[in-house]
């Protein structure tokens, strides 16, 4: 926390009043930063002062506004080491890894601002205009797998657009928010304009339920999804824009190179110890020798995955896990699994390095007898072996989610018949299904989300369309009134 507070509200830094939280380096268990929760009053305090800078951030021009924001990126470019060295050691992710991360904060900006002439263009033809306008004050509420990248893609269109912040990270990642807000006051934004609170559920509840938040940005679980959407209830005014989590399916059918669709399917699967959104959850293959030949291919790659230590030499593929009930969160759905009939093809088993680390697991749950049609947040995946490919699509859509598929396949007809009858926002072919373009919407039908797709649709929950009909004064009416008495 920077000296003088860990929360920053109308551009003072200051201590939060409610209760102490600490954020430990997950690879090894040390504490990384140490703060607290907003009271009440200092939750309101960011709303109000979110408020006053409203009114005068939302007449600036965007171009105005986007002279803020290019600042903070030309910032967020300078000092992205930092950032991925902070990202990698608050989450555990490979420093590699974070390093992306910390490029797509400082790449942000310019993808948001064609988005965002692109998706609520302004139009005059002399008798209709049409502009969009901002909310007002915009809650952001945070995950820990994306502590940087994720607020990020929705703070600087939602700035963009003329909307005010208060974030309101992830509890378990609180430094990377304070830095980031750190760049936007170095930038010079106004006072209000963006303030962050630290807090869990019970602040966010606050922050989403105050009578002057417009609008929340969410990205996070079912559950706090889910409870986010319930405490709503009945204010349609408050725009709400949630990104949930996905039971991603990844169908292999027809590929003549094994090898190659395993180093995919690790990439899907596996890459940030499994803890992204996009992460392949069910790997779904033909039966007999077909499927079996990819499922050997990756149970081949599996032990060359080198998990270790994220700034380790060589660079690990993965990481640790959030933290140690993240890990064991794996071990037990595997054990869940096995005993409703599931078998193990490769184990996923804690690791030496501590208690946050564990290995890359490969099961086989077709004849799973209770299967879950829920997110295993980490590096588990299951195999499904089915008799035909309709029945690999079918299989495909039996989730409640929709937010990522794929389809590794040689075959051009199978993808177009793929592509047409599978139900996600996400759906690629012979790639993984992580890594998404903040050049294409992000986010999908059924749990995973309330249909405001974020990434480059984002612009669309962060202004409203204002249409008008206009006659140049001095004022003539020409139109006839009917049923009008001479
Ligand atoms: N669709 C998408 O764009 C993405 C979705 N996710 C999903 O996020 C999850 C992982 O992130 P986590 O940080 O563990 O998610 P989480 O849902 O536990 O927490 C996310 C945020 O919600 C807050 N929160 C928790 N309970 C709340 C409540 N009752 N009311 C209001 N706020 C509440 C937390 O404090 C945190 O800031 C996964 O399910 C993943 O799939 C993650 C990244 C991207
Ligand atoms: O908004 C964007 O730029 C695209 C969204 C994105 O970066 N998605 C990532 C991570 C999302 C997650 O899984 O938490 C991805 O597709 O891997």
């Amino acid at each position: 926390m920077t000296a003088s507070g860990n929360l920053f509200i109308g551009n003072e830094w200051q201590q939060g009043g409610g209760q102490e939280f600490t954020s430990t380096n997950p690879a090894n268990g040390e504490t990384l930063w140490s703060g607290a929760y907003a009271s009440p009053e200092q939750v309101s305090a960011a709303i109000e002062a979110a408020a006053r800078a409203f009114e005068g951030w939302q007449r600036l021009s965007v171009d105005e506004r986007y002279a803020y924001i290019e600042r903070y990126s030309a910032i967020a470019a300078e000092r992205k080491d930092e950032m991925a060295r902070l990202i990698s050691a608050e989450t555990g992710k490979a420093l590699w890894d974070a390093a992306t991360e910390a490029g797509a904060i400082a790449g942000k900006a310019a993808v948001s601002l064609s988005a965002y002439h692109e998706r609520t263009p302004t139009r005059d033809d002399g008798a209709t205009r049409l502009s969009h306008r901002a909310h007002g004050v915009m809650a952001v509420i945070g995950p820990f797998n994306f502590p940087g990248h994720l607020p990020n893609g929705h703070i600087i269109p939602a700035l963009i657009a003329g909307n005010t912040i208060v974030l309101k990270p992830s509890e378990i990642t609180p430094a990377v928010a304070e830095l980031m807000v750190s760049w936007w006051e170095e930038a010079g934004l106004p006072a209000g304009v963006v303030n962050l609170i630290h807090g869990g559920a019970a602040e966010a509840n606050q922050l989403i339920t105050d009578p002057v938040t417009a609008g929340i940005a969410f990205t996070g679980g079912i559950r706090a999804g889910r409870a986010i959407h319930q405490a709503l209830g009945g204010h349609p005014e408050k725009i709400l824009a949630l990104e949930l989590g996905g039971n991603n399916p990844l169908v292999a059918w027809d590929v003549a190179d094994a090898a190659g669709a395993a180093t995919i399917i690790a990439r899907s699967a596996f890459i940030t110890s499994g803890q992204r959104c996009t992460c392949t959850r069910r790997l779904i293959v033909e039966e007999g020798a077909k499927g079996q030949a990819i499922i050997d291919a990756v149970t081949d790659l599996i032990p060359r995955l080198r998990v270790g230590p994220p700034d380790g030499e060589p660079e690990p593929f993965m990481g640790p896990l959030i933290h140690d009930r993240a890990a064991q969160a794996v071990i037990d759905a595997q054990h869940d699994m096995v005993s409703h009939g599931a078998e193990e093809i490769v184990r996923s088993e804690h690791l030496n390095h501590g208690p946050a680390y564990v290995s890359p697991g490969l099961i086989d749950t077709t004849h799973w007898t209770a299967r879950k049609d829920e997110e295993v947040f980490g590096p588990l995946l299951q195999v499904i072996r089915v008799p035909s490919f309709e029945e690999a699509v079918r299989t495909a859509n039996d989730t409640r989610f929709g937010l990522a598929a794929g389809l590794l396949s040689d075959d051009a007809a199978l993808w177009e018949s793929f592509a047409k009858d599978i139900r996600a926002g996400i759906v690629n072919w012979n790639r993984q299904t992580t890594g998404a373009s903040g050049k294409a919407p992000f986010g999908g039908p059924g749990l995973s989300g309330n249909h405001r797709p974020a990434g480059y649709y984002s612009a669309d929950y962060c202004a409203w369309p204002m249409a008008s009909m206009v006659q140049e004064g001095p004022l003539k009416d020409e139109m006839e009134t009917k049923g009008l008495n001479a």
